[in-house]
């Protein structure tokens, strides 16, 4: 059940107190609330997602950050590799979380990706054999909203229709989806056709999958609380609720005992405790979980000193080993008005789309503003450090494609566009997460160092010209007019860098802020059950356990990891 207030429950004691009613939090809220003599609690900072048009309709994403109530509405520290440049760092604040504001892009990452989760953290249960029983119960394979015959452009064979988050192909066929395809016919060594990303291979071009069903997006909101889960009576979700910090009370054993959670509705409010018998699961995301960690007293005692909060868990590696992806939007003129241009610059031509989504749910509405996608390396011998990446299989960089104009600035208001975004999706660079008070209203500083290696420079650089080199191919002669003047000024090394670190920004995928690495080992915050490290009663659940950012978008692995978290819950408690 929703409640606005947790002052509108009817006193009752939970066993299971999660925070952050975000992808992974909503994955544990369904899974553990199965069992109907379990009593959940979830508690979430943001609002509903109930009507939120712009979450709904999968082309709107850009309309819910940044300075919205839907977004957490962060900025970074000053990026070095970004000319000192700070950015927006949006995450979703609603119920749903990231799920609900995301571009919606559904990519699993490589066989190779998970096998490296499984050496890092020590544990086989992380291995991409291991997780496949989560792909399956995650994943509901639905036909695109248009009805079309999807022969050609996905697997069968790695898809489920047994789970629970809607995932489709494009239910709205675009002009440029010919030549991206005549494309990989014309240059197959360097684009290589992939039927199917998700089969553990994702290099070389294929059509994209989205999270979204009948042209509406599917979000851990709408799937696991959606139909008659949230109104489970043993399951009590409390909205514009945040958890400011966690306490201790006893040990067990040694280690002391986080099964008390401190929460309040506005920064003046009062604040209020709860109690979980059994554990407390944080899945607020890979910023919240280790602000919440630090202000709680868990992190480097020196730091935490400096700002005055009592070390309970002297522990150095939370909110450090940040990783995330910089991308790039590059963007040429195009000889066709049928782009998605003119929805945010023709207010009639929006109206009438919105209005024919409604009625109809067609249209280029249905889609996300992201295309096909591929996946690539740059050339073996090329570079002399070890590579970041987690095997030869494994992408480096990626680029996606955009039937209009996808820069960090609104479209100009004339011409038309193509975006062929270029991201580093193996860097090199690592960053952190640290407080910068003691208040939990505060944002922490973040630094996800973005482009901070020559590496990572080097691969974007490596991107661009791939990009550039795709749109050499015949079938774009007649429909690629030339290069927006940004990239078009970039003709020698010099200025290719500089472009390269004036535009860049976030594709949104921070990762590894509480990392999980072998029981035992003196680094790291969870072990690979993803309990944290030196208490008792609390375990992370959400993108800040993944040791390294994956080469995917994040949110599968994000919900993978909320389904083995459930199941490790489930079995430590006897609840299977
Ligand atoms: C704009 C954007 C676009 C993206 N596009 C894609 C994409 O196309 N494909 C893809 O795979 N991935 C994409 N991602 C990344 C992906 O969505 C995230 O990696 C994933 O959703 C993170 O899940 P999470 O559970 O770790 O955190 P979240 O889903 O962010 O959940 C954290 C939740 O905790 C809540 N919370 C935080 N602090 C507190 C607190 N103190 N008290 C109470 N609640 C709190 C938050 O409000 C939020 O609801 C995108 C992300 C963004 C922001």
């Amino acid at each position: 059940t929703l409640y606005n207030s947790f002052e509108d429950i009817t006193p009752t004691s939970f066993d299971f107190v999660i925070v952050g009613g975000g992808t992974a939090g909503c994955v544990l809220a369904n899974r553990l609330s199965e069992n109907a003599n379990v009593s959940v609690l979830l508690l979430e900072a943001g609002p509903s997602n109930a009507d939120v048009f712009d979450s709904i309709i999968p082309m709107l994403p850009s309309l819910l950050n940044p300075n919205t109530l839907y977004d957490w509405n962060y900025s970074t520290t000053p990026q070095t590799g970004f000319n000192g440049r700070s950015i927006q760092y949006p995450r979703g604040h609603m119920l749903g979380g990231s799920s609900s504001v995301n571009y919606m892009a559904y990519t699993v990452a490589s066989f190779e990706d998970w096998n490296r989760y499984a050496r890092l953290s020590g544990d086989d249960g992380w291995s991409w054999s291991s997780i496949q029983k989560y792909i399956a119960r995650n994943e509901d394979w639905t036909p695109p909203a248009d009805g079309h015959n999807t022969s050609g452009q996905y697997n069968p064979a790695y898809h489920s229709s047994q789970g629970i988050t809607s995932v489709s192909l494009p239910g709205f066929a675009h002009d440029f989806d010919s030549l991206i395809i005549a494309t990989t016919a014309e240059k197959p060594r360097r684009f290589p056709f992939n039927l199917d990303m998700n089969d553990g291979r994702p290099l070389g071009l294929g059509w994209i999958q989205t999270t979204i069903k009948g042209g509406q997006r599917s979000s851990s909101a709408t799937s696991y609380l959606g139909g008659d889960f949230a109104s489970r009576e043993n399951l009590h979700i409390v909205v514009n609720t945040r958890v400011t910090r966690l306490f201790h009370n006893g040990l067990h054993k040694v280690s002391p005992i986080f099964r008390t959670v401190e929460f309040t509705q506005s920064e003046t409010g009062p604040r209020t405790n709860v109690t979980a018998t059994k554990e407390v699961i944080l899945s607020a995301g890979a910023v919240g979980t280790p602000q919440i960690l630090l202000l709680s007293g868990i992190g480097d005692q020196e730091a935490l000193t400096a700002l005055g909060i009592n070390t309970i868990v002297d522990n150095p590696s939370v909110g450090h080993n940040l990783s995330d992806h910089p991308v790039l939007p590059n963007v040429w003129y195009v000889n066709s008005t049928a782009t998605f241009d003119d929805l945010s610059r023709n207010s009639t031509f929006a109206a009438a789309e919105v209005a024919s989504w409604a009625k109809t749910q067609q249209g280029m509405l249905v889609d996300s503003p992201l295309a096909h996608l591929v996946w690539a390396r740059v050339p073996d011998g090329s570079y002399s450090i070890p590579d970041p990446s987690a095997g030869p299989l494994t992408g480096q960089y990626e680029m996606l494609f955009s039937n209009g104009w996808l820069g960090a600035t609104q479209a100009p208001p004339t011409g038309y566009f193509m975006t062929i975004s270029t991201a580093v999706t193996a860097p090199s660079s690592r960053g952190n997460l640290t407080l910068s008070t003691s208040n939990p209203f505060d944002q922490p500083n973040i630094n996800p160092n973005l482009l901070g290696t020559d590496f990572d420079l080097f691969v974007m650089k490596e991107a661009v010209r791939a990009a550039r080199d795709f749109v050499t191919a015949e079938a774009w002669e007649s429909y690629v007019v030339r290069e927006f003047e940004t990239l078009a000024a970039a003709t020698t090394p010099a200025t290719l860098e500089q472009y390269i670190r004036k535009n860049s920004g976030t594709i949104f995928h921070p990762v590894g802020t509480a990392s999980m690495s072998p029981k035992g080992a003196r680094y790291g915050v969870v072990d690979p059950d993803l309990l944290v490290k030196g208490v008792s009663g609390l375990r992370i659940a959400d993108a800040s356990i993944l040791p390294l950012v994956p080469s995917a978008h994040t949110q599968v692995p994000v919900y993978i990891v909320g389904e083995r978290a459930a199941s490790l819950v489930k079995s430590a408690h006897g609840l299977d």
